[in-house]
């Protein structure tokens, strides 16, 4: 069974998979590096103005204004190709050609400091296939808390992570020999040896059965709810949009709504959340053609 019980406070953020900032090429400011700025003292957990991010010859991100608020699990929701990923990693700080405001935790995403406050989960699984799961576990750990005196606490560290992610009958496999679905949980397993204050998880329950998705989806909440954490989740499923406190619906690079599960569906009339989706998708293209017409 997965492990839901409130975790106490562990050390930092495993560096395997925390952002890297690549920096040369973006252009961000931030509205929360001032004193006098509003967000100084409580600042949310992401804040972006006029973001925008290029790959290739496209702008794959265009103009994105939102918030995330702290302590709460904002879905990241949208069709395949529409910039999920890419909005995960410049949130990280790990994208290159970002311009425009994105302030991560009251700082410019890929400030240094944010390292070890930010837990990312890319889709691909970043685990050793010729290591076991707990030996996977065992070396982040010693990364993220090195030294001999603290050994024990490692150990109760990649203990409580394994089952976490109800890997514990696992522990002693061969990476390489997992499944799929098995596999991303030892990177999501990495990502929560750490205390991270932000959790980036870009599609964490992809391929996964039903009994297994809501589990995690607990473990979510759980994690929300008992470390006060933030976690940005990534999607194309709608029916996952429903668990989610608050929903950041995407449509090719650009943003078609920022609000609750509720409000959306209020908004828009509709029963569930992917008719909220399908409305504002059509009012989206009712508006371009309407400005089309007008030029
Ligand atoms: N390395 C790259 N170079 C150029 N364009 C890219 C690159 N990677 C992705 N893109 C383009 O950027 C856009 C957004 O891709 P992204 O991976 O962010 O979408 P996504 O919503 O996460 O998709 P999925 O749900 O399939 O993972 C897509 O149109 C994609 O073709």
């Amino acid at each position: 069974m997965m492990n839901n019980a409130p975790d106490p406070p562990r050390p930092g953020t495993p560096t395997g998979t925390t952002g890297t900032p690549t920096g040369t090429t973006n252009t961000v400011t931030s509205t929360t590096t001032e004193p006098t700025a509003t967000h100084t003292k409580n600042p949310p957990a992401v804040h972006a103005e006029d973001l925008t991010v290029t790959r290739g010859p496209r702008k794959v991100l265009r103009n994105l204004a939102f918030t995330v608020p702290r302590g709460q699990i904002t879905g990241l929701l949208g069709p395949s190709g529409c910039g999920k990923s890419t909005l995960m990693r410049a949130i990280v700080g790990t994208q290159a050609k970002v311009t425009g405001t994105l302030d991560v935790l009251g700082h410019p995403a890929g400030h240094p400091t944010l390292r070890t406050r930010i837990g990312y989960v890319t889709q691909a699984p970043s685990v050793y296939d010729d290591l076991t799961v707990r030996q996977n576990l065992d070396y982040f750990a010693a990364i993220l808390d090195p030294g001999r005196p603290a050994a024990d606490r490692r150990h109760d560290n990649v203990t409580r992570a394994i089952a976490d992610v109800d890997l514990t009958t696992h522990a002693d496999a061969l990476a390489g020999n997992l499944s799929g679905g098995q596999r991303s949980r030892v990177s999501l397993a990495v990502a929560l040896l750490g205390t991270p204050e932000l959790l980036v998880l870009d599609e964490p329950t992809v391929g996964l059965d039903p009994v297994l998705r809501r589990d995690l989806w607990t473990l979510f909440h759980d994690i929300a709810a008992s470390r006060g954490a933030t976690l940005l989740v990534s999607s194309h499923v709608m029916d996952e949009a429903e668990r989610c406190h608050r929903l950041l619906l995407m449509r090719e690079g650009e943003l078609l709504a920022d609000d609750t599960p509720e409000a959306l569906r209020t908004r828009t009339g509709a029963d569930t959340v992917e008719e909220a989706f399908l409305h504002l998708v059509d009012e989206a293209k009712a508006a371009a053609r309407t400005k089309e017409t007008t030029r």
